[in-house]
């Protein structure tokens, strides 16, 4: 992507934890010079004070965008470090679960463009996926720019509406933690048929990342992948007997799960 008018005008992060450091590191690895990227934070990670950028200084007049990446309920203390930006010419980019456009344009102006992300934390090794939503004063090349930013750092998908958030922050925002927990989980039950910890361990990893990948790359649908593995009375048919049914294993689990997160989702959108 060309960040030219970005490293002209200049990049402000509000919040540098997680996932404003993974997207921060993509954009560096892409080229955008840290004199050009101002961060506030009270709080500036050692990674964050080598890379040569200004950490909590007098801000630009009039930034490229401002990212806005702390956690919805740091929001009211930390928005009127950015407020005077708001009214047109930056372009906002907000990665908070659960805090509407709504919440931004009262504090900004509703003529402040205004796009909403989800991005997930394997934007850290440019593999994540990012699903945007922008207000009715983003225009389209704000949503060119916010796009060619988000794919620094993995795919990115548009959102048709606001309210489709709440269920991609349970899909994907909070997914790679529900795969963590498989692979943790798969490790252990390897151990448990009596593998040492680390070889399990190493076969867990490489079967969910060996998987996920032939996902992407295959033509075939998960469920025909799935198939592909099972051989008719086998050993991989005895194992889905018990996840694949219907009150005891993933369906109900996972319904419950992405359910439970969108819940939270819509309810820090209350709070
Ligand atoms: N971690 C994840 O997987 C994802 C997180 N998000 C969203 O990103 C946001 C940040 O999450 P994380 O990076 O995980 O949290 P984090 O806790 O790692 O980072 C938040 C950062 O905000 C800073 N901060 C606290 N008060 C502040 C203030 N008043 N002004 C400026 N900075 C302040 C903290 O020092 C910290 O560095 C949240 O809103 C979360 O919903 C979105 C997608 C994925
Ligand atoms: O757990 C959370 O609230 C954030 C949003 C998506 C991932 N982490």
């Amino acid at each position: 992507m060309d960040m030219s008018r970005v490293a002209d005008q200049g990049l402000v992060l509000l919040g540098c934890g997680k996932i404003g450091s993974a997207m921060l590191a993509g954009w560096l690895e892409h080229g955008l010079p840290s004199a050009s990227v101002w961060v506030i934070d009270p709080n500036p990670s050692d990674w964050l004070r080598a890379q040569g950028v200004n950490i909590n200084t007098p801000l630009p007049e009039r930034p490229a965008v401002v990212l806005v990446a702390v956690k919805p309920q740091m929001m009211g203390e930390a928005l009127p470090a950015i407020q005077a930006l708001g009214g047109g010419g930056t372009l906002f980019i907000s990665v908070a679960a659960g805090t509407s456009i709504a919440t931004f344009e009262r504090v900004l102006g509703a003529g402040t463009p205004i796009i909403r992300a989800m991005p997930n934390t394997p934007a850290a090794i440019r593999q994540g996926i990012s699903a945007l939503i922008g207000n009715a004063s983003t225009s389209g090349s704000d949503m060119t720019l916010a796009e060619g930013l988000l794919s620094a750092i993995g795919d990115t998908v548009r959102l048709q509406d606001e309210a489709q958030m709440d269920a991609v922050t349970g899909l994907s925002g909070s997914g790679p933690a529900y795969v963590f927990h498989l692979i943790e989980t798969l490790a252990a039950a390897g151990e448990a048929q009596g593998l040492p910890h680390d070889l399990a361990m190493r076969l867990a990893k490489a079967t969910v990342a060996g998987a996920g990948a032939l996902a992407i790359a295959s033509e075939e649908d998960p469920s025909q992948l799935r198939i592909n593995v099972t051989s008719p009375n086998g050993t991989t048919q005895a194992a889905l007997e018990v996840l694949m049914h219907e009150q005891e294993g993933f369906p109900n689990l996972l319904h419950r799960a992405v359910k439970a997160a969108t819940d939270r989702s819509k309810e820090l959108s209350g709070e």
